[in-house]
């Protein structure tokens, strides 16, 4: 009903037309049967000299008729079911992606959801369709075999019974092999995803120099021709059985058509009405031939079911908004932000990542976050962002609770550069101005961002400028360097103007004295931003007004510089490492 409702939705004009040509196609084969038999008696009688000659060309005529309407009938409905099938895949296609913009991170950092959505976008586009045209087909075999049947049954009810009755065990064979199909291929969808993913490490530039570097491509391709032979196996083991148990149960039915023929030439040779033979034969075809549609197609449309659930099964999950609180967010923060006691552990673990965390950031100051891999910053941030809800605590801005802001106005006020920033296969333009989406075509705007962040001289020397295509996967795209495209998200930060800026790792692929312009002039550049840097080299730590050590998920020390290197802590440990490693590159050069 579901998959029906949402095919109506996309367009009643398309599926009422579709539904009117096959009712009016369904009924044609009780005309034929009739102008078959009144054809061919009409034909004898000419021949014995018992009536006219006229009687059977009527009948012949109308025949012809009946044929040229079927014809277009036929042509109409297969237009109608094209573009009925064209938009549904268009919706179903379109809903999956919406569903997605949806989810939260925490559904993308899960894989049954990606097990989720590799089942529903496998067969969704053209099962909905499928569904309608089984059932169009089950409706119009029923009211075919209603029509014909009724010739049959006239004649005789347990041949007429024999007909109908004799494929249902093989209806129940293919309902029972489609559930065990639609089951092998739920069981396989992560095994599915892995093919894919070695598809995708062999076939785009990204992973092009690691895995040829390392030779990597016969292995890859070994392991995806060794799961697609073990699925094809599988498929085949199943084909095999299913062609078995239907064709022996389907000689049930083919026996019971050939009985029917028989006793139908019995009863003619006593009867000797010739015409009636012709029809209970066309009948005998024709009721057969629905029977073994409406079977098939019930089997058929079982099988859509259980694939549309997976369809629905994705785009009904749970989607876990956090709740957006009223309060509009500040266009400029008068106090700061402070993480009270927050605590942390990602969902479906008890490990804490974050524990009994206090940390304060001035309004207008610059706080860097130094620590370990793994001691918990980027989580930070996500926690920041509300993608995650601390397990315990509070993040307060300006004395308020995050919780308490519109969601979408706390998000739009983070300027932010993660660590894993995007590569836009787009145009510089839009790589910059995806930072604010209203702002893509303010040029000026996006020129002094991109000023800001240093790239404004690359960007321009680009033979299209801000409009040069970036990346390679497109037409006339120009590729930049890893420090470039850092730049470039670096300018997307802070394209937004935010009073939250959220630098992860900034300049970790930037050039040296691009580096120390950028952080000697960051204050200026974050216009009065409250910034949260995240850094490993202490070169960039250093111009933050504040440090934080961050160890396992619990602030370690904080202080400026000075002071950190006073306490002869971890941070002075962490700094003088680096530094002896520079002075020793002076000392041999
Ligand atoms: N989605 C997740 N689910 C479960 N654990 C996670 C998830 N993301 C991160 N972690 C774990 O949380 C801990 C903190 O990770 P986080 O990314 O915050 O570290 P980090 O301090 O930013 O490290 P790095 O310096 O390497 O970027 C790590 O132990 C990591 O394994």
């Amino acid at each position: 009903m579901r998959a029906l409702k949402l095919l109506w939705e996309v367009s009643p004009g398309h599926v009422s037309g579709v539904l009117a040509v096959a009712v009016a196609s369904s009924v044609l084969p009780a005309f034929t049967v009739r102008l078959t038999t009144e054809a061919v008696q009409g034909v004898a009688d000419a021949i014995s000299g018992t009536g006219s000659a006229d009687a059977a060309f009527t009948a012949g005529a109308m025949l012809a008729g009946l044929m040229v309407l079927s014809h277009v009938l036929l042509t109409g409905r297969n237009y109608l079911e094209t573009l009925l099938q064209l938009r549904m895949a268009n919706t179903v296609n379109e809903r999956i992606m919406a569903k997605a913009t949806r989810l939260q991170l925490e559904h993308f950092e899960d894989s049954t959801t990606y097990d989720q959505l590799q089942r529903a976008s496998r067969e969704a586009a053209f099962r909905p369709y499928q569904i309608f045209a089984h059932l169009i087909g089950v409706v119009s075999s029923a009211v075919s075999l209603a029509a014909v049947s009724a010739v049959l049954l006239s004649w005789d009810v347990s041949v007429a019974a024999a007909i109908i009755l004799a494929p249902l065990p093989s209806m129940a064979a293919m309902v029972f092999y489609s559930r065990v199909g639609w089951k092998i291929e739920n069981d396989r969808s992560a095994d599915r995803r892995r093919t894919t993913y070695l598809q995708y490490l062999v076939t785009n530039d990204r992973t092009f120099k690691e895995t040829h570097l390392f030779g990597l491509g016969p292995l890859f391709l070994d392991r995806f021709r060794g799961m697609i032979g073990e699925f094809y196996r599988v498929d085949r083991s199943l084909e095999r059985r299913q062609a078995l148990v239907s064709g022996l149960l389907g000689l049930l039915s083919v026996g019971a058509a050939v009985g029917a023929v028989l006793y139908a030439l019995r009863v003619t040779l006593d009867s000797g009405q010739v015409g009636q033979f012709a029809g209970y034969l066309t009948a005998i075809t024709v009721v057969q031939g629905s029977v073994q549609a409406l079977v098939a197609g019930l089997a058929q449309l079982y099988e859509h079911n259980l694939f549309l659930g997976n369809l629905f099964g994705f785009l009904d999950i749970a989607e876990r908004a956090p709740t957006s609180g009223a309060r509009p967010f500040p266009a400029q923060l008068s106090k700061g932000i402070e993480f009270r006691d927050v605590s942390f552990s990602y969902p479906g673990t008890s490990t804490p990542v974050i524990s009994q965390l206090n940390l304060t950031l001035p309004a207008g100051r610059c706080v860097a976050l130094v620590g370990q891999n793994g001691a918990g910053k980027t989580t930070l941030v996500k926690l920041l962002a509300r993608f995650y809800e601390p397990t315990s605590g509070q993040i307060l801005v300006d004395g308020i609770p995050l919780a308490d802001y519109d969601l979408d106005d706390l998000r739009a006020h983070i300027g932010v550069i993660f660590q894993d920033f995007v590569q836009y296969e787009a145009t510089a333009r839009e790589n910059i101005g995806f930072g604010r989406a209203s702002a893509l075509d303010d040029t000026p705007a996006i020129r002094a961002a991109a000023s800001r962040a240093d790239a404004l001289s690359f960007v321009e020397d680009l033979p299209k400028g801000l409009d040069t295509q970036l990346g390679r996967w497109f037409d006339g795209g120009r590729q930049l360097s890893g420090g470039q495209w850092q730049k470039v998200a670096l300018s997307r930060a802070f394209l937004r103007d935010a009073p939250i800026m959220v630098l992860d790792e900034p300049t970790a692929a930037i050039d040296a004295a691009a580096e120390a312009e950028i952080f000697s002039r960051l204050t200026e550049l974050a216009g009065g931003a409250t910034t949260l840097m995240i850094a490993h080299r202490f070169s960039t730590v250093r111009v933050a007004d504040h440090i934080v050590v961050l160890d396992r998920g619990q602030v370690l020390e904080e202080g400026s510089h000075s002071e950190l290197m006073a306490v002869e802590g971890m941070y002075a440990k962490l700094f003088r490492l680096q530094a002896a490693g520079y002075l020793d590159d002076v000392h041999t050069t």
